[in-house]
């Protein structure tokens, strides 16, 4: 899996404020990063300046590779039952194996529910489905832990460190622990202006 993602001397303003400064870091295929710090600090702030969703105050941001952002908008159509509305993304994606992300994520028994009837956990579980239904190298998850009970998040934490396995990125923005064996952790306190 090619993939790589860098930033230099990145720099984040939000309004009138300057969040951090100063933040260059390199991930290479097979590497996680976690995101850590208060409520605020400016942890989904970076991961949309990582995703080109938002533009940097100062510095830059390259990256080879198809990225994936999982936050807490959930890009599947509320409407729908589960299994069609994962169903028309795996068919713009080309996905050949929707049955493994229902598995691994525990969705089977879900997928005749409408989206906006599962409960936040199951939501956050969905957004992950599409995200490895996907098959992107780079993995830009914000809070993926949030509203997941114990066995959810080490599911969670198992794909990440599977993603990083075959080469995959995983920048991780949680102000949760999330066991990531081998991420370098960023506490973006230490680059706050
Ligand atoms: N559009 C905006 N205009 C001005 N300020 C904003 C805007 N969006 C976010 N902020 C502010 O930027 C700061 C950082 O927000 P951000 O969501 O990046 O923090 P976070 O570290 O992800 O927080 P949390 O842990 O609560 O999710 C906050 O003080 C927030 O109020």
């Amino acid at each position: 899996m090619q993939a790589r993602l860098a930033a230099t001397d990145l720099a984040c303003r939000r309004g009138e404020r300057l969040l951090f400064r100063g933040l260059s870091f390199d991930c290479q295929p097979g590497s996680a990063l976690h995101i850590a710090g208060a409520n605020g600090i400016g942890k989904s702030s970076l991961i949309r300046i990582l995703a080109g969703l938002l533009r940097p105050f100062a510095g830059e941001v390259e990256s080879e590779g198809a990225m994936g952002l999982v936050d807490d908008r959930l890009a599947l159509d509320a409407n729908l039952p589960l299994g069609k509305a994962l169903g028309f993304y795996e068919k713009l994606d080309g996905c050949c194996d929707p049955g493994r992300s229902a598995h691994l994520l525990q969705l089977e028994a879900l997928m005749d529910v409408p989206v906006r009837y599962l409960s936040t956990g199951q939501k956050k579980r969905a957004a992950l489905a599409r995200l490895l239904n996907r098959g992107c190298p780079i993995w830009l998850l914000d809070e993926p832990l949030n509203g997941l009970d114990a066995q959810a998040t080490a599911s969670v934490e198992a794909l990440v460190a599977q993603h990083c396995a075959g080469g995959g990125i995983a920048v991780v923005a949680s102000h949760q622990e999330i066991a990531l064996p081998g991420a370098r952790t960023i506490d973006l306190a230490e680059y706050a202006a």
